[in-house]
């Protein structure tokens, strides 16, 4: 059984706009609010590709019971530890050319709450995949994450890491299955100024020998690279009209561990992942099935000799 986590999620309150002007009144053309937070994220497109999951972490108040609602909407399986005070709302501005985010802080996570997600984590059994997505709400430590990593090494559950903090090498050695840091992120991570691709692919091999069993680097419009022990690949994407790319690195996550689980086999897991972040690029919401399987064949994988 796949199990997300997400300890911050959110409302993502989408507005769309033709041009913001800092200062002045602005007035959207669309706004739209959708369930937001990486691992709740990667829930709901596991859901769109017909593979069963949980969803688990903190929700409170008000924004909690949105997010509870839509996901029993599209009937995505969840157990979260409920907290006092909302969960936050992060915006998400669209114009015609450029994206702009802001993220809220998160809720306060009582010791309580705290400790009876440590208990849900110590259910999960052998062979079981957890998916260790997003920040922190500003009321937990960083050694939270290494608890609940440290759990699910000695259970044997397979961890899936997906955090913007550079101490994700401290979770290494946990040998996570996949980690996928995008440029910026890697570049942080090993304090170094990666740009091109040899080097990226380096800077994951750097990451892989440290304990990260496979690890996906994503480049946004420019594809992704991907290396393990045998393995280092590049993935080009197709052109599109970009609607929106919140939330393409977590479909990204999905759809490597969704074509993992079911075959195996690193390229094409690599492949359907590349083609789960871009069709949610092409789209409003998340990807759909349909979606993603309509643009496989247009991603181009290389095996890359460094
Ligand atoms: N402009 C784009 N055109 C096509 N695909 C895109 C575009 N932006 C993102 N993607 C797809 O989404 C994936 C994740 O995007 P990225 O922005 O790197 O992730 P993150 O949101 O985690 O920073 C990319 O590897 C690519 O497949
Ligand atoms: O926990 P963080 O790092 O603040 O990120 C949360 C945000 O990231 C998202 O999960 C989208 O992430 P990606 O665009 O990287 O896939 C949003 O839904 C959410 O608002």
């Amino acid at each position: 059984m796949i199990y997300t986590c997400t300890l911050n999620p959110s409302i993502d309150y989408r507005i769309e706009a033709d041009q913001l002007k800092l200062g002045h009144l602005n007035r959207a053309n669309i706004s739209t609010f959708y369930p937001g937070g990486k691992g709740i994220n990667v829930s709901r497109v596991l859901n769109n590709l017909d593979t069963e999951n949980t969803a688990l972490g903190f929700l409170g108040g008000f924004t909690g019971k949105f997010i509870v609602d839509y996901l029993n909407g599209e009937e995505v399986n969840h157990s979260f530890v409920s907290h006092d005070g909302p969960t936050r709302v992060n915006v998400k501005l669209k114009e015609t050319d450029r994206e702009t985010e802001i993220n809220g802080v998160g809720a306060k996570i009582s010791n309580e709450s705290r400790e009876a997600l440590i208990e849900k984590i110590k259910m999960l059994k052998k062979g079981d995949y957890l998916v260790l997505s997003g920040s922190l709400p500003t009321s937990l430590e960083f050694s939270y994450y290494k608890e609940l990593s440290q759990i699910c090494y000695e259970n044997e559950v397979s961890l899936i890491i997906d955090i913007s903090y550079p101490e994700l090498k401290d979770l290494l050695q946990y040998r996570p299955l996949l980690i996928k840091p995008n440029k910026e992120e890697l570049n942080q991570i090993l304090g170094k100024e990666l740009t091109t691709i040899e080097e990226i692919l380096e800077g994951g091999q750097e990451l892989q020998r440290l304990g990260a069993q496979n690890v996906m680097i994503s480049l946004g419009g420019e594809g992704a690279a991907f290396v393990n022990e045998k393995e280092t690949l590049i993935a080009i994407v197709p052109q599109g009209k970009v609607k929106s790319t919140v939330g393409s690195g977590d479909s990204m996550v999905a759809g490597f561990l969704s074509s993992y689980m079911k075959s195996l086999n690193i390229e094409q897991a690599f492949r359907y992942s590349v083609a789960a972040g871009s069709a949610t690029a092409f789209s409003h919401d998340l990807c759909k099935r349909e979606e993603v399987e309509n643009l496989l064949p247009k991603i181009q994988i290389k095996h890359y000799k460094l």
